[in-house]
């Protein structure tokens, strides 16, 4: 029986792939195997001692302490992708509120509440303060071209806007989707310099906390707009208002508002909205689930932040699982204990990542407490994991 532990609402779409006779699934879970989680914070969470996993139903995970999970032989999934549409979608709504004024238009419209047979008259004399561009023909700067950028970018091409992108670190995978008629930025501050809207779709990091600042702020086009539904810190909040009092940007769009921000005019404060979509609240909760299912019943690792990408089919009766330290000699230790106890390898897998690496070996025989125990042992030795294959 495993035990899942959920920090968050999680969609029952994926909780219910996690079947009962197999899984305990709750909020309440004490010493739990795995978590489900989206953006609770885990930063200064003590970790149960059972705990092999944590999914991040969803795309960001600076609220999980990877380094510490890395240290302990946990790994840590995301969703990548599963929620991109939803976020594409405010980013395009984002777009036409930050151009022509439709939430103050909408809520002065609102004070002429009372006003009888006046209202449409008014409504004709006071519309002209709520004038704003068309984005056609305009530029969009896209930095980051993941999941979510990558939509942005090609519907902003859709919809008749000069589209430049960054993303120095862009995937393969992002590259084909990416339309050939994307301008490649020769630099972050070239597309901040020329673009009329600014989009960020990059993860927060402590290399890119505060990448919005004075500095980039100073070289844009004056009445830009800027479009922030990645993560409220990559902007620094007192030089974003500085921005907005200079006429530098005239509207910010944050999915992160904070109380110095909910103050401003300049900024439309929205709560967190990008994934808030049934679709993509699902689709993130089946990702999530069955990559737990699948690590937890089978060692398979697929879309993990930390350990390598590791499937293999099953032979033989028992699997066992190891993360180690990605240094030499870590499997000659693990298959001469094996060896000195006559037990025969079916087969193996090992991938690296980074300073740790992953390994998956079938073996056809028993495997003693003892066993196992030699095994955990070996210095560099994080993790090791007796599964019944199927
Ligand atoms: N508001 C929301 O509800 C919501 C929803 C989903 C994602 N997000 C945020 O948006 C971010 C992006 O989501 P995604 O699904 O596209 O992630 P992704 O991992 O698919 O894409 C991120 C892209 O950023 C690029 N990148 C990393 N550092 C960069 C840098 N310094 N300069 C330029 N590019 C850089 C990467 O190469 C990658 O292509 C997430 O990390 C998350 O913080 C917010
Ligand atoms: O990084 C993400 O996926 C988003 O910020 C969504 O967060 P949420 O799952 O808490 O809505």
């Amino acid at each position: 029986m495993y035990t899942v532990k959920t920090l968050n609402n999680i969609s029952k779409m994926g909780l219910d792939l996690l079947p009962s006779d197999k899984y305990t699934v709750s909020e309440n879970v004490e010493n739990p195997d795995a978590i489900i989680v989206r953006s609770a914070n885990m930063l200064d969470m003590e970790l149960p001692s059972n705990l092999k996993a944590i999914a991040r139903a969803g795309a960001g995970v600076n609220n999980i302490p990877i380094d510490k999970c890395s240290e302990k032989g946990i790994i840590v999934f995301n969703t990548p992708g599963a929620n991109a549409n939803a976020v594409k979608e405010l980013v395009l709504t984002a777009l036409f509120l930050s151009s022509r004024h439709i939430y103050q238009g909408m809520n002065w419209a609102k004070t002429l509440i009372g006003k009888g047979d006046e209202v449409g008259k008014l409504v004709e004399k006071g519309k002209s303060q709520f004038e704003g561009p068309e984005i056609k023909g305009k530029r969009i700067g896209v930095i980051g071209l993941g999941a979510v950028g990558v939509m942005v970018a090609n519907d902003a091409l859709a919809l008749g806007m000069d589209v430049i992108g960054y993303d120095p670190f862009i995937s393969i995978s992002s590259a084909w989707g990416l339309s050939c008629n994307v301008i490649r930025a020769s630099s972050l501050d070239n597309l901040i310099a020329t673009s009329d809207y600014i989009s960020i779709h990059i993860p927060l990091s402590s290399k890119t906390k505060g990448m919005f600042n004075k500095d980039k702020f100073n070289i844009m086009k004056k009445g830009a707009r800027l479009i922030n539904l990645a993560r409220g810190e990559l902007v620094e909040t007192c030089d974003v208002l500085e921005a907005l009092d200079k006429g530098i940007l005239s509207c910010y769009v944050t999915d992160f508002p904070c109380e110095e921000l909910l103050k401003h005019e300049g900024v439309i404060n929205i709560p967190h909205l990008g994934a808030s979509t049934p679709e993509s609240e699902e689709n993130c909760a089946i990702m999530a689930a069955l990559q737990v299912k699948d690590f937890l019943e089978n060692g398979t690792v697929r879309n993990s932040i930390n350990f390598p990408d590791c499937e293999l089919e099953h032979s033989g009766n028992l699997r066992l699982t190891t993360v180690h330290s990605n240094i030499p000699n870590m499997i000659g230790q693990i298959t001469t204990i094996l060896a000195q106890n006559k037990i025969n390898i079916a087969n193996m897998l090992t991938h690296q990542k980074e300073e740790l690496a992953y390994s998956i070996i079938d073996i056809d025989a028993a495997l003693s407490a003892d066993v196992v125990e030699r095994i955990k042992k070996i210095e560099g030795l994080r993790m090791v994991r007796v599964l019944c294959n199927p």
